[in-house]
């Protein structure tokens, strides 16, 4: 076979989990080469991400690579992944996720403060709202740009402490400190790489289930079911994170009104079955607590 060309974004990050991809390419023996798009995800950046009103932004230019040829694969944070793709466009490998949550990254001046007077820059409806549940008076400021800018920003600007996906910091090996968030749930599909291809690829496929690690691959299809069985397409405060060990799944998800003083949870161990889509049964069952009325209410005021 020829060297797989692997497409990916040129951030950091981006880059480092298209060499991670390559790394276990090529440990079966595939050739492969790397080949960067530059996304408009990151040209346009003065706007928080729901306020540019599309899914995908950080995906589309891949899709787009994918679709005429110029790349076999692309590469990506599955949790920027829209649950609904492009006809033609699978997600076919998962790697095995190694950290899912949130940390609080803090600035020097602000080590000391107490978290609810703390000014929070985040962008992430789901940070703001999870946050508010339990600081209902906190403050915010936006923040746009990848896990490096970020960090200069909290040096240079007016805020406390920003709120980073641990993954992110970990695969920058950046030395900073940073405490766990136990009021956060983690975005579905948190903190794992993900492999789009053609569908009609056979050959890169049969490829790409080579490194796919099924654990993995489990849990983030339930969070992304659970995700878009809630959501219907438009954005909302939802986290949802699934764990498994022997068989056994834990799975804990919620939603929150914006403002988080309405959340809706779930939390529950089962032992997993194939053909049972536990993700949208979960769902279901918080849209039937009351999340039907939150999820309207979410969407006529982002007026989606
Ligand atoms: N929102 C952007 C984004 N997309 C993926 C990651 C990090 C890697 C991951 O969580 O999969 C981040 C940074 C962050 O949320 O702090």
């Amino acid at each position: 076979m020829k060297s797989i060309r692997i497409g990916t974004r040129n951030s950091p990050l981006a880059l480092w989990q298209a060499r991670e991809v390559a790394r276990h390419l090529q440990n079966n023996n595939y050739k492969t080469e790397i080949t960067p798009i530059l996304s408009s995800g990151d040209k346009n950046l003065t706007q928080p991400l729901y306020a540019l009103g599309i899914t995908g932004i950080f995906t589309r230019d891949l899709d787009t690579a994918l679709l005429n040829s110029e790349v076999d694969i692309a590469v990506h944070s599955l949790k920027d992944v829209p649950t609904a793709l492009p006809e033609n466009i699978e997600l076919i490998a998962y790697l095995q996720r190694d950290f899912h949550q949130d940390v609080l990254v803090r600035k020097a001046s602000s080590l000391q403060k107490p978290l609810h007077e703390l000014k929070v820059a985040t962008s992430s409806l789901r940070r703001r709202a999870f946050w508010l549940r339990e600081f209902a008076h906190a403050e915010f400021s936006d923040i746009r740009g990848n896990v490096q800018t970020r960090l200069q920003k909290l040096e240079d600007l007016d805020f406390d402490a920003t709120i980073f996906s641990l993954a992110g910091i970990k695969r920058m090996d950046l030395a900073v400190e940073y405490e766990e968030l136990p009021m956060m749930i983690s975005a579905p599909s948190q903190g794992v790489v993900a492999v789009a291809g053609l569908s009609s690829n056979k050959e890169i496929n049969e490829v790409l289930s080579q490194i796919t690690h099924p654990e993995t691959q489990i849990c983030v299809q339930m969070e992304r079911n659970f995700l878009s069985t809630l959501e219907g397409g438009c954005t909302a405060p939802i986290g949802a994170f699934a764990e498994m060990q022997d068989g056994q799944v834990r799975f804990t998800g919620r939603l929150c009104s914006l403002d988080g003083k309405d959340c809706i949870e779930t939390d529950k161990i089962f032992t997993f079955e194939e053909n049972r889509n536990y993700g949208k049964e979960l769902a279901e069952e918080i849209l039937n607590n009351g999340g039907r009325e939150l999820m309207s209410v979410i969407k006529a005021t982002l007026k989606i």
